[in-house]
């Protein structure tokens, strides 16, 4: 015996296999208590797999889990997993037309000594208490709704911290938060840390991982690499344990633009005096063969702006020119029609349909051009598939293959290959390397220097100062408006503080 008290969470020797393809290969993971404990690998690597495993939503075809060196509870005792594990997931499980306090006891209303419900007052009570415990500031009685995606992240993990885990999962938590609403979670991570809580944290922000972590798991192509405490793995050899690769030193991920002043060629977008809820007054222009960068952090209205260009969003006042013509806003397909392609930004509710196929996906806003009378030739659509599975590096077994079985990154990827499809002249891209390994990341950027060269008008939205590079000017919107503009070749420090809105002082 050596005194050292067994794992918090294990998963020992796990094989998962989805028909053909193997999702993890006698793969493991030890969390110890207390040592927050980061979770990397490349798009498909078999990152989910292992959490859903550790959660018990799904079964190994072989490997065992234990929780405090006991086997994990049997898979249908859901309140038993309850108890030991909890997943905040990318996407909101916060039920938005519920209040705080009912999102809080979702699925199991308290009782009193009689066995009645608790009333709502007293709900409220106890959602208070429990809000309060953890140090969430949040008001009990707010509908969910008005949330910002971080709150809704601090209720879930109430949430799960109410039902007697001290074990929370996050999966990829900052892929939708700018950085000032991460750097606030990081801050309530290291509060509930103290407290005794431990989280296994997954992400593709590797800085994140070092910030935020004691202990690395790397797994790559469904086998686990490597554990090691973070000090002993720096930030090269932890992209060689992910890649496979040997750890020469990195290149930024982005081939960077040769500094040329913006807006050569003819003008293909132009916005003029555009107004909305979200944004006040904007004009802009992109020129043909131009990568323009729109930077700012949530509620600056970029996403918005990016979102109006596509018809996703309608402004209600100014308007919008697409090659010459007024383009007909809050219309999708007005604007698919005006030759503008878009990677949206939340790839779930407007990019992508989960009953078709990788293919299907890739072809729908085209399926009309790929044959004749308006029938699709399943050898055109698998052409054009598979030359997006190529070109953007999809993980996929083919083009037949189901969307929804596919990794996160590797569906952003598909929804990139969407955007192209119709041969856009304009490419709105929002947040496009959200939930892509450091790899993708340079082949998603690497398709906006592509559609440069190729003479389109490109637009992408992101607060990523890595995703900026590439671009050959970055406006920055702060609360609704375009307050700063910067040519290729900025201060990092720069732009991050007219992101951020703060006033850089001298010296
Ligand atoms: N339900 C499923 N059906 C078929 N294949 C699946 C299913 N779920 C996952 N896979 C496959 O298993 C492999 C591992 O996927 P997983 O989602 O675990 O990767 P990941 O590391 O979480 O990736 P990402 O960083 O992109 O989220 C992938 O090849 C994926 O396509």
């Amino acid at each position: 015996m050596t005194g050292e008290p067994p794992p918090l969470a294990e998963a020992r020797g796990i094989t998962k296999r989805y028909g053909p393809t193997v999702a993890l290969r006698d793969a493991g993971i030890a969390v110890r208590a207390g040592a927050s404990h980061g979770l990397v690998g490349r798009n498909g690597a078999g990152k989910s797999t292992l959490v859903a495993i550790l959660t018990g939503l799904e079964r190994p075809d072989a490997g065992t889990v234990a929780y405090d060196g006991e086997p994990a509870p049997a898979p249908a005792d859901r309140a038993a997993w309850d108890r030991r594990v909890a997943c905040v997931h990318q996407r909101s499980m916060v039920v938005g037309e519920l209040t705080v306090a009912e999102n809080l006891f979702l699925g199991r209303r308290p009782v009193t000594s009689r066995g009645l419900p608790v009333s709502w007052r007293r709900l409220r009570r106890e959602a208070r208490a429990l809000l309060d415990t953890w140090g969430v500031a949040v008001p009990e009685n707010a509908v969910a709704r008005v949330l910002s995606v971080e709150e809704a992240k601090m209720v879930e993990i109430a949430r799960a911290l109410s039902r007697g885990t001290r074990f929370v999962i996050l999966d990829e938590p900052t892929a939708q938060l700018d950085g000032r609403a991460a750097a606030r979670l990081f801050g309530h991570m290291r509060r509930l840390q103290d407290a005794g809580v431990t989280f296994l944290y997954i992400s593709h922000r590797l800085g994140e991982i070092y910030e935020v972590c004691r202990t690395v798991t790397v797994l790559r192509d469904a086998r686990r690499i490597v554990t090691a405490p973070v000090g002993e793995l720096p930030t090269r050899a932890l992209i060689g344990a992910m890649t496979g690769e040997p750890a020469e030193p990195y290149r930024a991920p982005a081939p960077a633009a040769p500094p040329r002043p913006g807006g050569e060629g003819p003008v293909a977008v132009r916005v003029d005096r555009l107004s909305g809820p979200y944004f006040h007054d904007v004009s802009l222009t992109l020129a043909a063969g131009e990568v323009v960068g729109l930077a700012g952090l949530a509620g600056s209205g970029s996403h918005q702006l990016g979102a109006a260009l596509a018809g996703l969003h309608r402004p209600t006042g100014g308007r919008i020119e697409i090659l010459g013509r007024p383009l007909r806003t809050g219309s999708v397909p007005a604007a698919l029609a005006a030759g503008v392609g878009c990677l949206p930004r939340d790839r779930h509710t407007e990019g992508l349909v989960p009953q078709l196929s990788v293919a299907e996906n890739i072809t729908l806003p085209v399926s009309g051009r790929l044959g004749p009378c308006g029938l699709i030739r399943p050898s055109a659509r698998d052409a054009l598939a598979r030359r997006a599975i190529d070109e953007l590096e999809i993980t996929a077994e083919g083009p037949a293959q189901p969307v929804t079985a596919l990794s996160g990154g590797n569906q952003q990827k598909v929804a990139m290959a969407r955007a192209l499809a119709t041969d856009p002249r304009v490419l709105v891209l929002i947040d496009p390397t959200a939930g892509v390994d450091v790899r993708s990341r340079r082949a998603l950027l690497a398709v906006a220097l592509r559609a440069r060269a190729e003479g389109r008008a490109v637009l992408l939205v992101s607060d990523q100062p890595e995703d900026l590079r590439a671009c050959d000017r970055v406006l920055v919107m702060a609360g609704g408006f375009v307050t700063a503009a910067y040519q290729a070749g900025w201060a990092e420090r720069e732009l991050i503080a007219a992101i951020e809105g703060v006033p850089l002082g001298h010296g």
